[in-house]
């Protein structure tokens, strides 16, 4: 019989509050953060094989590594130990087709991680329920129990302890790729080094930014957006400064730097208004691609159980 691969789509993320607290013993940083799930997808397949393997391809796929040091395949020996197969050799191939921005602080290794817990759990019928599988996802990275979630979520400990959000309507968002990535446990320590130098601003309480959400109204959550990271990764790549003022100039209603960056995102009034953005701000020259999507979308599902056919993700190149 010809097994049956399991296709599971797993989205983007961009943290529309992120406060950071001092550094824990452990060398992660206590964290209040409210995650967005937005429409920028990678495609995780699964399938029975003799000889494991992982694959990627899609945009920036030479920048991931297809081997050991693939999170998605750390998914893979971490369900495999779970359900007593042989984490060096579970007779799977894992195929990655991504579409989010590869390290961008959108969580495109981790979304790969939750993807591939979810389409293992199905292929290997364990039938581990969401709760247990966002435990072991938070084995895997911070990042990753959101992934599978997916929508609006309030994040605190590392960012793996998840309370859903009520967001009312879609807010729509034009995303700003820069040229090369940042590493995320850099841009943590250049906020350290920031702190110990001077005090950098830090972002308020989270309350008014979940009142803004639960009203749906994009305005007043543009007034809110606040990343604490946002000083570190600027200056790690004052490059950011740029970018971050010509969306504003294109019309956007406020931008930010997703998570550890260097991708930047802007709220837009709608979605008309937000591709008459991304082709200003693809105009401006200081991005290396400029995307539209829309926010929140669920966590990682199963979108089939052959082979995926893909969309082609709105894209408009600088
Ligand atoms: C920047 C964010 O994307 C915001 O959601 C996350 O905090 C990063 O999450 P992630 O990529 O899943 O990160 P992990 O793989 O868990 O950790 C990578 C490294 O980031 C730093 N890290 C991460 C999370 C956290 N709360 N504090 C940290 O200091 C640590 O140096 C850690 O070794
Ligand atoms: N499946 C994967 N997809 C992308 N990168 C991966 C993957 N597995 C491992 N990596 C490595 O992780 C690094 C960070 O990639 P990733 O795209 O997850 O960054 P990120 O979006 O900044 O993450 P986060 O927002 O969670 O901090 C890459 O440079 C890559 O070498």
């Amino acid at each position: 019989m010809v097994p049956t691969p399991i296709t599971v789509r797993v989205p983007a993320k961009v943290n529309l509050h992120l406060s950071v607290g001092d550094a824990r013993p452990d060398g992660y940083h206590e964290l209040v953060t409210v995650f967005q799930a937005l429409s920028l997808t990678d495609d995780v397949t699964v399938v029975t094989a003799e000889e494991s393997a992982i694959e990627v391809q899609g945009e920036g796929a030479d920048l991931v590594p297809a081997g050991p040091e693939n999170l998605a395949w750390k998914a893979v020996r971490l369900l495999a130990e779970r359900a007593g197969k042989d984490p060096e050799e579970p007779g799977v191939r894992v195929s990655i087709n991504k579409g989010i921005p590869v390290a961008g602080g959108m969580a495109g290794g981790s979304a790969d991680a939750a993807a591939t817990l979810l389409a293992l759990n199905q292929l290997w019928k364990l039938e581990i329920g969401r709760d247990e599988l966002g435990e072991i996802a938070g084995q895997l990275g911070s990042d990753v129990p959101f992934s599978l979630q997916g929508g609006t979520a309030l994040g605190t400990g590392r960012g793996e302890r998840l309370v859903p959000v009520l967001a009312r309507h879609t807010f729509h968002w034009v995303i700003g790729l820069a040229k090369d990535g940042l590493s995320t446990p850099e841009v943590y320590g250049e906020l350290d080094r920031l702190r110990d130098e001077n005090a950098p601003n830090r972002v308020g309480e989270v309350e008014p930014l979940l009142e803004a959400l639960a009203s749906g109204d994009p305005r007043q959550l543009a007034l809110l957006l606040g990343n604490d990271l946002q000083a570190a990764a600027v200056s790690l790549k004052p490059v950011l400064r740029r970018t971050l003022r010509a969306g504003v100039q294109a019309g956007a209603l406020a931008g930010i730097v997703s998570g550890s960056g260097p991708t930047c995102a802007f709220l837009c009034t709608d979605a008309d208004s937000a591709v008459r953005v991304a082709a200003e701000l693809s105009g401006a020259g200081v991005c290396r691609t400029v995307r539209v999507a829309h926010g929140p979308v669920p966590g990682a599902k199963i979108v089939s159980e052959e082979p995926a056919h893909r969309p082609t993700p709105p894209q408009v190149h600088a």
